[in-house]
């Protein structure tokens, strides 16, 4: 009989929410869009085992700049252009910048979090932790000589281990660390619950009371919090252990419980945040690591390109350092365009939750409004990428593209890049990522040639066909591709910078 409740509950709020919604509308005009069924709305246009994108901009060329579509009475909308995702999202992020998904922090805290993350990732505070940034690329670096075949995981493990380095003062040496096998559970899970159709509860609230056999994603949702939580007191009570007997490494948290009074935060929500940091910082890098490989292989003139630029500023003898890298603009442009290429091909943003009720060049946005930024359709806008979908780091490089900026040794950057978001909730990490991507970059140009497997039946090249996982910032599924040391000198550069370096490891255990 209970059970009947949510059901009950939901033909209510649907019945008045639907009257409600014409009174409010005061005569605006709706933003076009596909019809959907009574009650379900769209949900049967949401393809459930791939991306969202293909749909995004099927909806774009039927619909317009902005196109609007229901779930379970949830009005979405999609941002097709830059200059609504700015309007919206950047000149009125007071109102647009809640989550609306059941894993995201839903109560004001947000604002100290983001007060954190921004002191915590500024340009200041992240220079101090360039050794321990230049210490995971060497790992990487050996890595990749001793198990090539095992690309996908050693770039994996570099993003962690930068994450877990820099932030909780934890070394990563392989996947298979529990905390991280509870992170890439996390990071997995997450992001479904950001798809606007996964999640029944993140679609309507009330829907978390019901029994899991009616709403199994509860069951699923309530798991994955727990486990969560359980990781991130694990990491927290080791961190404050440490503490204790003097034996912490710097690492941001650390800051943290130290300067814990300077923010409003409990030391429950900091551990929250360097969850966030763990969540957010992990999965986006190493998809532009997996996406470097994919575009090095694909377009081979560009990573001749790459090679020539960091021998030339480099030479043969060492390692590209944090020095190099204004001199390295062809590295940074290699990195940028991956990024956008990337989002075009397999990124929707993440959802932002309008949090009234907004009038927009004639349309009525209704308050509980979840919105997408479509960045396939904005990073493709034919005025600013005239080449629109195509992988050209040139447009980064060479004074004939509208996208072409000055000085090089600043220029191309990722700071304020459409692919990092929009206002309030944009990525804080800009600053932090191009550091880091740079560096690992331009050390892979300087060490591997990536190149497609050859058949060994047919001897030709296997030619490549990427496919994505269905949720937003998707992994690649796996691919083969062949990481090969450029020559006998860099591997010996390599292995001596890896012996001597390791040694030097604050976080290397008598056990290493
Ligand atoms: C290629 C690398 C990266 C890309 C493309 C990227 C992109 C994004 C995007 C699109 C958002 C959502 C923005 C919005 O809602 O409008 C975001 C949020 C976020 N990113 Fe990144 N990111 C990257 C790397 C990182 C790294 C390395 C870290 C941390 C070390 C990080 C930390 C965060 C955090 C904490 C948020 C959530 C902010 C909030 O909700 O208030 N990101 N990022």
């Amino acid at each position: 009989m209970f059970f009947l409740f949510p059901f009950a509950g939901f033909a209510l709020w649907y019945i008045y929410s639907t009257f409600n919604y014409r009174s409010r509308r005061n005569g605006a005009t709706e933003i076009p869009g596909p019809k959907g069924l009574p009650i379900v709305g769209n949900v049967l246009d949401m393809p459930k085992d791939s991306q969202l994108i293909p749909v995004f901009n099927k909806w774009y060329r039927e619909y317009g700049d902005l196109v609007s579509f229901k779930i379970l009475g949830i009005n979405q909308v999609v941002l097709n252009i830059e200059k609504a995702a700015n309007d919206l999202f950047v000149q009125r992020g007071n109102s647009y910048s809640d989550r609306g998904a059941p894993t995201a922090i839903a109560d004001d805290t947000w604002r100290q979090h983001r007060k954190l993350l921004h002191t915590v990732l500024s340009a200041p505070a992240t220079v101090r932790y360039e050794p321990f940034i230049e210490l995971e690329t060497i790992y990487t670096l050996h890595d990749l000589l001793i198990s090539p075949e095992k690309f996908s995981d050693h770039l994996e493990r570099y993003a962690y281990g930068i994450v877990f380095r820099v932030g909780l003062g934890r070394r990563v040496q392989d996947l298979n660390d529990y905390v991280v096998q509870e992170s890439i559970m996390g990071v997995d899970e997450t992001l479904k619950a950001f798809r606007p159709d996964l999640f029944a509860c993140n679609i309507w609230p009330p829907l978390l009371h019901a029994p899991d056999w009616l709403v199994p994603s509860n069951k699923t949702l309530r798991r994955y919090l727990a486990r969560l939580e359980g990781s991130i007191d694990l990491v927290q009570s080791d961190l404050k252990a440490r503490i204790k007997n003097r034996s912490a490494p710097e690492s941001l948290q650390k800051w943290f419980l130290e300067h814990m009074h300077e923010f409003d935060l409990t030391e429950e929500h900091g551990a929250w945040v360097f969850q966030s940091l763990v969540g957010a910082g992990t999965r986006s890098p190493y998809n532009a690591m997996m996406q470097y490989t994919i575009n090095m292989m694909e377009h081979p003139e560009w990573q001749r390109k790459v090679q020539e630029e960091v021998d030339r500023v480099v030479g043969k003898d060492r390692l590209p350092s944090f020095e190099d890298l204004s001199n390295l603009p062809t590295v940074r442009a290699v990195i940028k365009e991956g990024i956008r290429y990337r989002s075009i091909v397999a990124e929707i943003g993440i959802p932002h939750k309008l949090d009234r009720d907004d009038f927009y060049e004639g349309y009525f946005i209704p308050k509980g409004t979840i919105l997408h930024a479509n960045y396939s359709a904005i990073l493709s806008d034919r005025e600013l990428y005239p080449d629109g979908p195509v992988y050209n780091p040139a447009r980064w490089l060479d004074p004939s593209y509208p996208t072409y900026k000055e000085p090089l040794t600043s220029y191309p950057s990722l700071q304020g890049f459409t692919s990092f978001g929009y206002g309030r909730r944009a990525c804080p990490a800009a600053n932090f990522t191009e550091r880091t991507l740079t560096v690992i970059v331009a050390r892979l140009a300087w060490a591997f040639n990536i190149r497609k497997k050859v058949d060994p039946t047919t001897k030709m090249e296997i030619p490549l066909d990427i496919k994505y996982e269905p949720t937003p910032n998707p992994k690649p599924l796996p691919f083969p591709a062949v990481f090969e040391v450029r020559d006998q000198e860099r591997a010996r550069v390599i292995k001596v910078e890896e012996a001597r370096e390791s040694a030097r490891d604050p976080l290397r255990t008598k056990k290493d």
